[in-house]
C-alpha cells in the first residue's frame, strides 16, 4: 500500500530523517513514535508528498505528488487546514468532488463526529477541536486507500477520540490503512496497531 525507501531530509542545519525505510501493509495502522523533535511530522509530509527529500516514495504503485498518488490518500496535519470561505458542508461537497468520493460517505463521517448541527457554520465560527473533526470526519470520509494523520487526537473530547479509533478499527478491517502520531496511548485497544519508534527507521539503527 505504502513504501518509503532510503529518505532522508534535511532541514536547515539539522539531517532530520537519514536513510528511512517503511512499508505499510493494508489493513494495517501504523503508529509513528518519537519524543518532541524526533522528526515524526516531517517524515508524514514525506510520505504524502508535502516535505522534499531524497528517496522514493509510492502510494499504491503511483507517487504521492502523482494524480493517482494524491488521489490514494487523505491527510490531515494536527492542525486542519480548511477554507475559510467555505461551510463544513461545502467541505463536504468540495472533497467529495475532488476525490469522486460520495458525499453520503462524508455525511455520515460528519454525523459520526456530531457535527451534523454544524453544516452552515464556517471555520472561524468553529472550536479549534470541532476544526479538527470536520478535517477528519472529510479524510476518513473519503475512505482513501491510505489515511495519513498528525496528532489527530490531540484537541480531540472523549466521545470523538472514540469514534476516530471507531474508524481505524473499521478501516483496518475493511483492508485500507493509515499512518498516524500520537504521543498518547489512544491506539491500545486497536487490533492490527504496528507501533515504530522514528529513530528504529533511521538507517544506522536498522
Ligand atoms: N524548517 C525547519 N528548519 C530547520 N529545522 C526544522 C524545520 N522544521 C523542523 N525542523 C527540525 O526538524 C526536527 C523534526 O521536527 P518534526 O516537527 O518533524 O518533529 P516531531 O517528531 O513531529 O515533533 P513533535 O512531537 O514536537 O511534534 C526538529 O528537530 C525540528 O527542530
Amino acid at each position: 500500500m505504502l513504501t518509503a525507501q532510503n529518505i532522508s531530509v534535511t532541514l536547515g542545519a539539522a539531517r532530520v530523517l537519514h536513510d528511512v525505510d517503511l512499508k505499510v501493509k493494508a489493513g494495517e495502522i501504523l503508529h509513528l513514535t518519537g519524543g518532541n523533535g524526533a522528526g515524526k511530522t516531517t517524515l508524514l509530509r514525506v510520505l504524502c508528498g508535502l516535505t522534499a527529500s531524497a528517496g522514493q516514495i509510492q502510494v499504491q504503485g503511483h507517487p504521492p505528488r502523482s494524480v493517482a498518488g494524491r488521489a490514494a490518500f487523505a491527510f490531515v496535519p494536527d492542525e486542519a487546514e480548511l477554507y475559510d470561505d467555505l461551510s463544513v458542508a461545502e467541505h463536504a461537497q468540495f472533497a467529495s468532488l475532488a476525490y469522486a468520493a460520495p458525499l453520503e460517505d462524508l455525511h455520515t463521517a460528519l454525523n459520526a463526529f456530531d457535527l451534523g448541527h454544524r453544516l452552515d457554520q464556517f471555520p472561524a465560527e468553529l472550536s479549534r477541536g470541532t476544526r479538527q473533526k470536520v478535517g477528519l470526519a472529510i479524510a476518513l470520509g473519503l475512505k482513501r486507500p491510505l489515511t495519513v494523520l498528525d496528532e489527530p487526537f490531540g484537541t480531540l473530547d472523549t466521545d470523538s477520540r472514540q469514534v476516530l479509533r471507531d474508524h481505524l478499527s473499521r478501516l483496518a478491517a475493511e483492508g485500507r490503512c493509515a499512518v498516524l502520531t500520537t504521543h498518547g496511548g489512544e491506539l491500545a485497544q486497536l487490533p492490527k496497531v504496528r507501533v515504530v519508534s522514528v529513530a528504529q527507521l533511521q538507517g544506522s539503527s536498522r
